[in-house]
């Protein structure tokens, strides 16, 4: 399986065309559409998301609320749009009193996208440098789930950390994980760190600051087996880090225990094997669901770290391009924290992966045949 997608933050619209998804999968656009509005939620978040309301347009690949095997497109329309058709006109002259751009923002993809693209007008790199493009991964991700779901599979993430608060407390069943962080503000599910979370929010505003923090992601029912050893690019463990890396400004990834195995001794972070009567289980989770990139039956547990938003209200120094004089950063409307908007598009750019790795192994055209080979292999575990 397989995407690209395309779109400016502030063009007509962004567009996702997946190729490979299997025929006869029930696809809901409403569960498409609730993942683009949690995508679009959490407290920090900045003036844009008031103007836009995301909804999945479908126009290809999809019949009757089934997928049809061939290419599904995916369009998720910009209602900024509006107000910016002729600052980005795609022909036509530049209007005259066009604001170009030409001060670089540290942290943004602006100077290095400037320089290698040759583009005086740092617009030209931010509109598609912007994480205005994770709607289409939340899209394509909301698709992959529904395949998921079907199997049994559930993916949740919540907010860890924040700045410097941690979360401290952690309800024991994912149901309850879920739900609290869907009805936090920050997506946290400790309500006391949710708190102080928001002071923080509220203070780098006030200073014109930003934050940023840590998400977990879980994902619950995989089979034993999803991912290989057999090649570094097949390593499951790998992919996952790549998908999450790949998203704007996380700059960190660990999976289960993670940094800290790295400070343990071997049998304070390896997990004793043991057989239930009818599996194997075992004693606890360090390994975070992965060993030798390859899922083992537990959770798995993938924390990644975001660093905080580009865009100072308050901005560091900075070069005019044009006339090379030190000059403060550029100030673009901006997110002062989009960390519970992360922790969405992590669980989606997740659930893609695992999708695409339970396709691997369980390879069909359409869902029967999946089905088919899914069974035979659960069949065959059960012997070993
Ligand atoms: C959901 C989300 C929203 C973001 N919103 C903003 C924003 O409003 N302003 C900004 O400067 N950066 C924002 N960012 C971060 C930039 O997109 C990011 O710093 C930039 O693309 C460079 O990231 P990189 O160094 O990881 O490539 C956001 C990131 C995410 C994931
Ligand atoms: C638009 C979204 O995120 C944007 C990501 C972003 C950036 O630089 O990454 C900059 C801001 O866009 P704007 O300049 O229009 O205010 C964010 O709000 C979105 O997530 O829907």
């Amino acid at each position: 399986m397989r995407y690209l997608s395309a779109g400016e933050s502030h063009g007509p619209a962004l567009t996702v065309v997946i190729d490979g998804f299997p025929s006869n999968v029930t696809i809901r656009k409403e569960k498409i559409d609730e993942q683009l509005r949690r995508r679009q939620q959490g407290y920090g978040r900045g003036y844009r998301q008031q103007i836009e309301s995301d909804e999945v347009q479908v126009t290809s690949g999809i019949r009757f609320g089934k997928t049809l095997g061939t290419p599904i497109t995916l369009v998720v329309q910009n209602r900024d749009f509006k107000n910016w058709s002729e600052k980005m006109a795609p022909f036509g002259d530049k209007p005259e009193n066009l604001r170009e751009i030409y001060r670089p923002r540290p942290g943004h993809a602006d100077l290095a996208g400037a320089i290698k693209y040759d583009h005086e007008d740092i617009r030209n790199v931010l509109e598609r440098a912007s994480a205005r493009n994770t709607a289409t991964l939340v899209a394509a991700g909301a698709l992959a789930r529904q395949l998921l779901e079907h199997f049994g599979i559930q993916v949740a993430a919540h907010v860890v950390e924040l700045c410097d608060v941690k979360a401290a407390q952690f309800p024991d069943t994912l149901e309850e994980l879920e739900a609290r962080a869907n009805a936090s503000p920050v997506r946290c599910a400790d309500e006391a760190a949710a708190e102080q979370m928001m002071a923080r929010i509220d203070e780098a505003k006030a200073a014109g600051d930003t934050v940023g923090g840590i998400f977990e992601v879980i994902v619950r029912g995989c089979p034993i087996g999803l991912g290989s050893y057999a090649q570094p690019d097949r390593k499951l463990d790998g992919r996952l880090a790549a998908a999450l890396m790949s998203i704007q400004a996380i700059k960190g990834v660990e999976i289960g225990l993670g940094f800290e195995a790295a400070r343990r001794m071997g049998s304070k972070v390896h997990d004793p094997i043991l057989y239930s009567g009818t599996r194997y289980v075992r004693s606890h989770n360090g390994a975070g669901g992965l060993e030798g990139g390859v899922t083992n039956g537990e959770d798995i547990v993938i924390r990644a770290a975001m660093k905080p938003i580009s865009t100072l209200y308050n901005p560091l120094p900075s070069v005019n391009m044009k006339t090379k004089e030190v000059e403060p950063a550029a100030i673009e409307r901006s997110d002062i924290c989009a960390l519970p908007a992360a922790s969405v598009v992590g669980e989606n750019v997740v659930a893609w992966v695992i999708a695409d790795a339970f396709l691997e192994k369980f390879a069909g055209d359409s869902l029967e045949q999946i089905e088919d080979a899914f069974q035979a292999y659960q069949a065959r575990v059960s012997q070993r």
